[in-house]
């Protein structure tokens, strides 16, 4: 199966809050970006909404719902009580929690699975519940012990961080130090039973190396990148060039 492309809308959430107006249009990019194939669409509220608002989630499922049925919502963020009953009303077909705190300006690290993973299982246990696949950001520096720890939480996915990696642009010996890295995590994941999804400061550009050191990564989130390139190239466009990067046959 190729890697799937989750689009994150946060950027154009973040760009039409400029105003008080309702463009550019999340669900209106969210809908050209599942027309032109993408898998799915990918939020990440936080608590002062200055990105996405809260109220664009449930406009999200309904698109999802009435437009495109094989889509998935992917909701990111902290598992606060506030984020869990935002997940609940939304029923996203996936959930990655990422331990943010609220002043971050965006995530840089995964959770220590070690010391988090007790707190993290009933969390998790209480998202299955509700029908989400959980996948639970997490660094992609190679430790396996993590990803044990990160499997004994009873999630079914990991999300690699990989804002590291994407930090090596130009540098393509410290780009492979990073993907080697990478690599170890998800070998350890895959070991373990857990499927591997990636996100942060991913592009056209850096996709390839990484999807052929991990051939089978499930899902990539996109949105800095993703955005940067339709304001260039025009969202559907843009979407087809990340699907090549994700090696689909388009
Ligand atoms: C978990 C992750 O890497 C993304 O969700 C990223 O945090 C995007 O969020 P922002 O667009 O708010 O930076
Ligand atoms: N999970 C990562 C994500 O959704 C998008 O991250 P970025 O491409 O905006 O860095």
């Amino acid at each position: 199966m190729p890697t799937e492309l989750s689009v994150n809308v946060n950027a154009i959430a973040l760009l039409r809050n400029r105003r008080d107006l309702p463009w550019p249009s999340v669900t209106g990019l969210g809908r050209i970006a599942l027309q032109a194939g993408a898998h799915g669409l990918t939020v990440h509220p936080r608590p002062d909404q200055r990105h996405i608002r809260f109220s664009d989630l449930p406009d999200i499922r309904r698109l999802i719902d009435s437009e495109f049925p094989e889509a998935e919502f992917n909701i990111e963020g902290y598992p606060s009580e506030a984020f869990l009953e935002l997940v609940a009303r939304a029923a996203p077909e996936q959930v990655t929690l990422v331990p943010d705190d609220p002043s971050q300006p965006t995530s840089d690290h995964g959770f220590d699975f070690k010391s988090e993973g007790a707190w993290l299982a009933p969390i998790v246990e209480r998202l299955k519940a509700q029908g989400a696949r959980v996948s639970l950001f997490a660094d992609g520096d190679g430790d396996a012990d993590q990803m044990k720890a990160a499997a004994e939480t009873g999630c079914d996915r990991v999300e690699l961080y990989t804002g590291p990696y994407g930090g090596t642009w130009g540098d393509p010996e410290a780009a492979s130090r990073e993907i080697d890295k990478l690599g170890a995590s998800a070998d350890a994941a895959i070991a373990h039973g857990l499927g591997v999804n990636a996100g942060h400061d991913l592009t056209v550009a850096n996709l390839p190396a990484l999807i052929a050191r991990i051939p089978s990564l499930a899902e990539v989130s996109i949105g800095h990148g993703l955005t940067a390139d339709a304001l260039e190239f025009g969202m559907a466009e843009t979407v087809i060039r990340f699907r090549r990067a994700c090696g689909q046959a388009v």
